[in-house]
């Protein structure tokens, strides 16, 4: 029986690099989880045991290390790009698939080089390379928000299984995750700020959006993104609907208007889109 093998990559997953930037009295740290993998002409390590040609995964890792002090480390997607010039360089290597997690910390006012980590969320960026062609995309995950009041759901459809009351007043809460492309490599963006303002503009749709539904506060936050960033081409979204349901304060002669809720845990609903900007 023959078989056919793709899909091949190999690398670190989830090197964990802090790198101070200690250039006078204001240090500043960038702390990241980047994860290393390479495609390219390894099928023989799979199908013989060949590995006179396979990158070492502990190579991969130091080559992070390393990259972080002779290129230093300013935007994950810039340091990511650095790493893929590096690796595309390198004999058998056609492609580079490189995530990085990003953890924001911020100075505290004492002095310059004691820290508080800030900010639930974490900032993504993967650069992709196949070839000559370079995608570069972020995003964040874990951003957490919620309105307590300003969001409805109602007009669905009714069956013999449905049982969710319609509602004009509810808690609307979900855990951000969004990934967003950029066109054009490097793309013409100070990475760093485009993410600030892409975070802003999301953040401002979501309070700002009278929600008849989850999906339409998606359409709306990716909406904003992409009016808020010329350069971004498309943006992907995924949420929990993290349920607050009414507590029955009933029994014990009690009203609730809206006051009293129940956060659950699972199961959640899950409500995903992309928002593509149309080309002329
Ligand atoms: O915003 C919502 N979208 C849904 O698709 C859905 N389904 C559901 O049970 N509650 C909600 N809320």
């Amino acid at each position: 029986m023959a078989y056919s093998l793709t899909d091949l990559q190999h690398g670190k997953a989830e090197v964990r690099l802090v790198k101070v930037d200690r250039a006078g009295d204001q240090h500043v740290l960038h702390d990241l989880n980047v994860t290393s993998q390479l495609r390219g002409d390894f099928e023989t390590a799979y199908t013989e045991g060949d590995n006179s040609h396979v990158h070492a995964t502990d190579t991969q890792k130091n080559t992070v290390y390393a990259l972080a002090r002779e290129h230093g480390v300013t935007s994950p997607e810039d340091f990511l790009l650095a790493l893929a010039a590096h690796w595309r360089a390198q004999a058998w290597v056609t492609g580079t698939w490189l995530a990085a997690e990003q953890y924001a910390w911020h100075r505290l006012p004492a002095n310059g080089h004691s820290f508080v980590r800030s900010g639930q969320e974490t900032r993504t960026a993967l650069v992709e390379t196949d070839g000559e062609q370079t995608t570069v995309s972020a995003g964040l995950s874990d951003l957490v928000v919620l309105k307590s009041t300003g969001s409805e759901f109602h007009g669905f459809p009714r069956d013999r299984y449905t049982t969710l009351a319609e509602t004009d007043d509810r808690v609307l809460a979900t855990s951000v995750t969004a990934t967003w492309q950029y066109d054009g490599v490097p793309a013409p963006v100070d990475y760093d700020a485009a993410y600030d303002v892409v975070r802003t503009a999301m953040l401002d749709a979501f309070a700002s959006t009278h929600s008849l539904a989850l999906q339409q506060t998606i359409h709306a936050m990716g909406a904003a993104a992409l009016d808020a960033v010329p350069e971004i081409a498309r943006i992907h979204i995924s949420c929990p609907n993290k349920h607050h349901f009414l507590v029955d304060l009933q029994p014990f002669g009690l009203d609730n208007p809206g006051e009293v809720f129940f956060a659950a845990d699972r199961p959640y609903g899950l409500i995903e889109a992309t928002v593509q900007r149309e080309r002329a």
